[in-house]
């Protein structure tokens, strides 16, 4: 414990992440001192069952009620038994299970009890990451700004780049790596582009009783329906201006417009409504980003990838391009938060999610 609050001391900190497309927890170690990158770690994977995805997917945009229980149950045993796999860690980073986020309405939730948490693996655990933000008028999401601006140092960029992480939602970050520090005034604009693999898992896994869309095969075969795809840009979310960002529902309705449609055509439809989210998302860039990175399990999707290809001015490669570990960096990311929250650094700024002033979100709590 003395070392995480040792000023200036490299801590080794495992993040944790349960991302919107439920498909399991990520863990990953990180070694940082809250602002650089010193090296990554070990990295495991636990996926939830089918039994366990039907109980999250049941607290979707829950914000009360009993399906919350079992669903924070499911969180909190995946995590222990996956996080208590890692040794010789200092700290923990627990992003917990979003089911609800509407910052300007009822809040953001994410399932977990990282003080229970913190007891279960006898080691300190920074979770609650986001409620901080959304007190001070932030979005309070996406957080992986700063990390990806840790990251533009650590591969040398030497302009700006742009990370994508097409997960459930696709959140993109632009970063200037030229500023000294990420809450820096211009250093980073980030912000949620749409929606990304959820609505086509959410497709696939209604129609066929698959959890996806796996290498775009299904997508590969179909044809966009280009009327659907102009509903979808007719959305207002795509013209306002970020911050902003997303539930993971809440282009849920995009389904009814591909419900006609055969399962390649409707899965093609979908894939290209993330594309062309993306594609309105680069609009608000304030430069040109030299490349765009993609991060998420979506740069699994070829299809996708050629997509994202086709409709962006620049290139568009995998993180893997730059040395960084595309299945990993949004747990990396909570490893790294959890270490500036440790040591009273902001993890978010007017750039990323609109808050006020920069503030560091999250709870400590202590065995
Ligand atoms: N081989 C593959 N082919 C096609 N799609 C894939 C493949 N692998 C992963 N995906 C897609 O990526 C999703 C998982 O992505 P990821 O793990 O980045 O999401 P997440 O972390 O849950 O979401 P978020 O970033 O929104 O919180 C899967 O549900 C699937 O839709
Ligand atoms: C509220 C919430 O959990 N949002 C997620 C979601 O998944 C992707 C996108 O929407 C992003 O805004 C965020 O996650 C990443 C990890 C973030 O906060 O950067």
């Amino acid at each position: 414990m003395d070392k995480v609050r040792e000023k200036g001391a490299v801590i080794t900190a495992l993040g944790a992440m349960s991302g919107t497309s439920l498909d399991g927890v990520d863990a990953a170690v990180l070694q940082t001192d809250g602002v650089v990158i010193h090296g990554f770690g070990p990295q495991d994977y636990r996926e939830y069952t089918c039994d366990e995805r039907k109980i999250l997917r049941a607290a979707l945009g829950a914000w009360h009620g009993p399906v919350l229980a079992p669903a924070t149950d499911v969180v909190m045993r995946a995590h222990e038994a996956l996080l208590s796999r890692f040794e010789d860690v200092d700290l923990v980073g627990f992003h917990g299970q979003t089911v609800a986020h509407a910052p300007r309405l009822q809040g953001t939730l994410q399932l977990g009890d990282g003080a229970a948490l913190a007891h279960a693996l006898g080691r300190p655990v920074v979770w609650d990451f986001r409620t901080a933000d959304v007190e001070l008028g932030g979005e309070g999401a996406p957080l992986a700004p700063f990390f990806h601006f840790a990251c533009a140092k650590w591969i040398e960029a030497d302009g700006p780049v742009a990370f994508l992480n097409l997960g459930g939602v696709g959140n993109l970050t632009w970063v200037d790596p030229a500023a000294a520090r990420p809450e820096e005034e211009g250093a980073l604009l980030a912000f949620d582009t749409g929606p990304a693999n959820a609505p086509v898992n959410d497709l696939v896994q209604a129609r066929l009783g698959v959890p996806f869309d796996e290498g775009g095969r299904i997508a590969a075969s179909g044809t966009v329906e280009t009327g659907a795809l102009e509903l979808f840009l007719a959305e207002p979310f795509f013209a306002r201006m970020p911050p902003k960002s997303l539930d993971r529902n809440d282009f849920a309705e995009m389904i009814g417009l591909v419900s006609e449609l055969s399962d390649a055509d409707a899965a093609a439809t979908l894939t290209a409504m993330c594309a062309a989210g993306v594609a309105e998302a680069m609009q608000h860039c304030p430069r040109m980003p030299s490349r765009v990175l993609v991060t998420g399990g979506g740069r699994h999707n070829p299809v996708l990838m050629k997509m994202l290809e086709v409709s962006l001015d620049c290139p568009v490669r995998p993180v893997e391009d730059v040395g960084l570990d595309g299945d990993m960096l949004e747990a990396q990311a909570f490893a790294y938060l959890a270490v500036r929250v440790a040591r009273g650094l902001p993890t978010s700024c007017p750039g990323t999610t609109g808050v006020r002033a920069a503030v560091g979100g999250g709870t400590v709590s202590y065995p």
